[in-house]
């Protein structure tokens, strides 16, 4: 159902991102179903890619492209840009639950260029590929002026223990300033359970989690099912000192989670900026906390070494040039037909001469040119 242009932009982009991690979460459950999950390895360190990522990513941009066209949208995902996608991937529904809350005041009023989107087709791949379904989640994170303001998590696999076929999917979503929806949160939990990596861990993230002081330690993975964990309370921070998480995996969970009053920053405790021309990597790091964040920011940079902290740079949220904008991405406008594959849908709020430089780029798109 169409929604109307006088709901707030923020409102119709949390709707229709809801609506589309089910699809996207019906993909994934597909591809497990069909049991060919297409592997490869995309070269470091447990890094791989299934069908159910590239199908999910492109079901996922070019959905949210058709609908809001001029919304710059980041995916995990390099494809190829010549790949059609078919017509049932195109999910067009806006979420009617999410319709019915109001707006947070402060962002009624944003617009286009305010905005950018990271998307984790399928976050946990490397879980999804060893039967470990309920580290899953499809995460789709909305930035407003850099900062992680609203954000989807859908588990396609949820209760796949429980529930024949492979579980349910359910989807979390959330808006700073309006709160978290669709999960129950534990009352109390005693200790303090950490939750870290399962696959990429090394030496300094072993001891960076030591230092926190954890009565308990949980190996999961992705990033998205872990803050997940913090969200439902079941641990009460998430510890991860590596460059390997990008802003795909953190946008969504965090914005979540903060409008829960827990915290998701860098292992410093500055804050993740998610502008379009940032770098995709959280070289910083990430520490999620349900609460007490300044404690465990305090613990690591008490008992890890300096050297060690200093490897760990903050992002700054200043522009880089225009030069490095514009070659750091991988640019695949596609048409608003959403015949043509997509692999990076990113229109960068950029300064005056970026941004001619991307309606020129459109415009060449437009007249066939769909190499850019
Ligand atoms: N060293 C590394 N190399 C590549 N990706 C990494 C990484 N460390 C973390 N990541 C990515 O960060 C996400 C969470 O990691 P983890 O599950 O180990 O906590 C995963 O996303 P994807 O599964 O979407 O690729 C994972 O690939
Ligand atoms: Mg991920």
């Amino acid at each position: 159902m169409a929604v109307s242009e006088s709901v707030p932009l923020l409102m119709r982009l949390v709707s229709a991102s809801v609506s589309v991690s089910y699809r996207a979460a019906r993909i994934a459950r597909d591809v497990l179903i069909k049991g060919d999950l297409g592997i490869v390895d995309k070269g470091g360190k447990n890094d791989l890619q299934t069908e159910a990522d590239r199908s999910a990513q492109r079901c996922i941009i070019a959905s949210l492209h058709k609908q809001f066209p001029n919304v710059a949208i980041f995916g995990e995902e390099d494809l190829a840009p010549t790949t059609k996608i078919p017509d049932d991937f195109i999910e067009t529904e806006f979420d009617q639950d999410v319709l019915r809350h109001e707006c947070p005041e402060n962002l009624r009023n944003i617009n286009n260029d305010d905005v950018v989107i990271w998307v984790d087709p399928l976050d946990g791949t490397k879980e999804f590929t060893e039967g470990f379904l309920d580290h899953v989640t499809v995460l789709i994170g909305i930035a407003v002026k850099g900062v992680a303001t609203a954000g989807v998590i859908n588990q396609p696999f949820h209760n796949f223990e429980e529930i024949p076929k492979y579980g349910k999917a359910r989807c979390i979503w959330g808006v700073q300033g309006l709160g978290s929806f669709g999960f129950k949160r534990n009352a109390h939990l005693e200790g303090n359970v950490i939750t870290t990596t399962r696959s990429h861990s090394d030496y300094t993230i072993t001891k960076t989690v030591e230092a926190c002081e954890p009565t308990e330690v949980l190996r999961v993975g992705g990033a998205g099912h872990k803050v997940l964990l913090l969200i439902e309370k079941k641990a009460h921070a998430y510890v991860f000192a590596s460059i390997g998480c990008k802003k795909w995996d953190t946008c969504a969970p965090e914005a979540i989670l903060q409008s829960l009053g827990g915290r998701l920053t860098d292992i410093h405790g500055h804050p993740i900026p998610y502008h379009a021309n940032v770098v995709h990597n959280n070289t910083g790091g990430v520490l999620a906390t349900v609460a007490n964040h300044d404690w465990y920011v305090n613990k690591i940079k008490e008992k890890v070494d300096s050297e060690t902290l200093s490897k760990f740079e903050s992002v700054k949220a200043a522009p880089p040039s225009l030069e490095s904008q514009l070659s750091q991405q991988t640019l695949n406008i596609q048409n608003s037909s959403s015949k043509s594959a997509n692999g990076k849908v990113g229109e960068e709020k950029e300064p005056n001469a970026a941004k001619q430089e991307r309606m020129a780029r459109k415009r060449r798109l437009e007249e066939g040119d769909s190499k850019l």
